[in-house]
């Protein structure tokens, strides 16, 4: 790890924050943390010492220090000015999922400050960010890793880019991409319970899903196939494909056409939940439907890079094969290359929750400290 002080800042205290502050309180040789922002309240190690550092095991007490200065919301230049001023390299965490922090990446990266973050909307919004990004981390010289962007902890983004990197063709990826949807269709239908003996209602499952920590802050990003499709975009683009943004192809929703025009606000959040329970029936009947052919239904991703292809939606799957039997959030990614022939190279797990994204955006941030 480096020798030379590296300064920290983090955004987002939320899920992934929370646990990513708590394995950041373990680290030997940790960064110093002079910058912990939430939406409403920035805490800051003064200036111009930027010490003390703000302590990542008790910061929510932190804010009560008199060694410590409180603000309210900082813009992104700001934040770029503080800790581009800072008497050291440094480095921003984002871990919120805000699309105006993450297109201000490139004025963070051009100013030497390197990015650990799982927020997706950098990396699979306009392609013109994606290309802005990677060429100011090069002005710059500073790094970014979004490991948790696709997968959370799991070794996808690595894996592919090493696959990449060395050569290798890939010519397809494909499988669940969605640790809430993985969680949703295991539990609502699980291919143990033949039609209509799994008691759980689709709403139900939905707040569990929410309060388990593994939906989007808005969960309806997860249920209307765009968190899928942003993560295929990602993946899609450093397999080499130029995806002008996640919405460049087809995308199967699962929201109820009655409830799609409700705001994107907390309080939009609040009335999707409280009416999600009368569509039940929708779900139900996919259900029943694929049980009637023997099968059960999953939502899966794909990419196709010889045809420039990208999918994703439901499909019906035999009881037996290895999508069908993933359990609780598990995602299943299968890498098909020219080395690896025709029996993939397949990455299985946890793909969503706090501690395991969190472990994700810490080995990042463990290899930025080694490598800036
Ligand atoms: N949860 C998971 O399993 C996974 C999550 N991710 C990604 O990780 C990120 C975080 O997810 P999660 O922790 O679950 O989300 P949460 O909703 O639990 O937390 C979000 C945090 O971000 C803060 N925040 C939001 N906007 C801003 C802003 N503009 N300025 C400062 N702080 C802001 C919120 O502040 P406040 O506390 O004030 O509300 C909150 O602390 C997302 O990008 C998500 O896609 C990736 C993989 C898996
Ligand atoms: N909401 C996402 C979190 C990880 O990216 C998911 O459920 O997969
Ligand atoms: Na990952």
């Amino acid at each position: 790890m480096a020798s030379k002080p590296i300064y920290l800042g983090v955004i987002g205290v939320g899920g992934v924050g929370t646990a990513f502050l708590q394995q950041l309180s373990k680290l030997p040789n940790a960064p110093s943390l002079v910058l912990l922002a939430r939406s409403s309240k920035t805490l800051l190690a003064p200036t111009p010492s930027y010490s003390p550092a703000i302590p990542a095991a008790d910061w929510a007490t932190a804010s009560s220090a008199p060694s410590i200065t409180t603000s309210g919301t900082l813009t992104p230049s700001e934040v770029v000015s503080y800790l581009s001023s800072a008497p050291g390299r440094s480095v921003l965490v984002d871990n919120t999922s805000d699309p105006n922090l993450a297109s201000a990446y490139p004025e963070f990266l051009k100013a030497g400050i390197s990015i650990v973050t799982p927020n997706k909307k950098g990396f699979s919004s306009d392609l013109s960010l994606w290309k802005d990004i990677f060429a100011s981390a090069a002005t710059g010289k500073a790094l970014v890793y979004h490991e948790s962007t696709v997968g959370a902890g799991l070794p996808v983004i690595s894996t592919l880019r090493d696959l990449v990197a060395t050569g290798d063709e890939v010519t397809r990826i494909e499988g669940v991409f969605s640790g809430t949807l993985s969680f949703l269709f295991n539990t609502f239908a699980p291919v143990s319970s033949p039609a209509g003996t799994s008691s759980a209602n689709w709403s139900d499952v939905v707040s569990q899903a929410k309060e388990l920590g593994y939906t989007e802050p808005d969960p309806r990003d997860d249920l209307n196939g765009m968190d899928v499709a942003r993560k295929l975009t990602i993946l899609a683009r450093i397999a080499g494909l130029e995806v002008q943004s996640p919405d460049s192809f087809p995308i199967e929703s699962l929201i109820p056409a009655e409830l799609a025009s409700l705001p994107a606000t907390s309080e939009g959040v609040a009335e999707f939940m409280k009416r999600l329970p009368e569509f039940d029936g929708q779900m139900a009947a996919l259900k029943e439907q694929a049980e009637k052919a023997g099968k059960v239904v999953r939502y899966v991703g794909s990419v196709d890079v010889g045809k420039k292809e990208v999918k994703v939606g439901l499909q019906q799957f035999a009881k037996d094969s290895a999508i069908a039997g993933l359990k609780g959030s598990d995602n299943i990614i299968s890498f098909y290359t020219k080395r690896y022939g025709s029996n993939p190279l397949i990455i299985q797990g946890a793909g969503a929750g706090g501690d395991v994204t969190a472990m994700g955006v810490t080995a990042d941030l463990i290899k930025v400290l080694e490598r800036l």
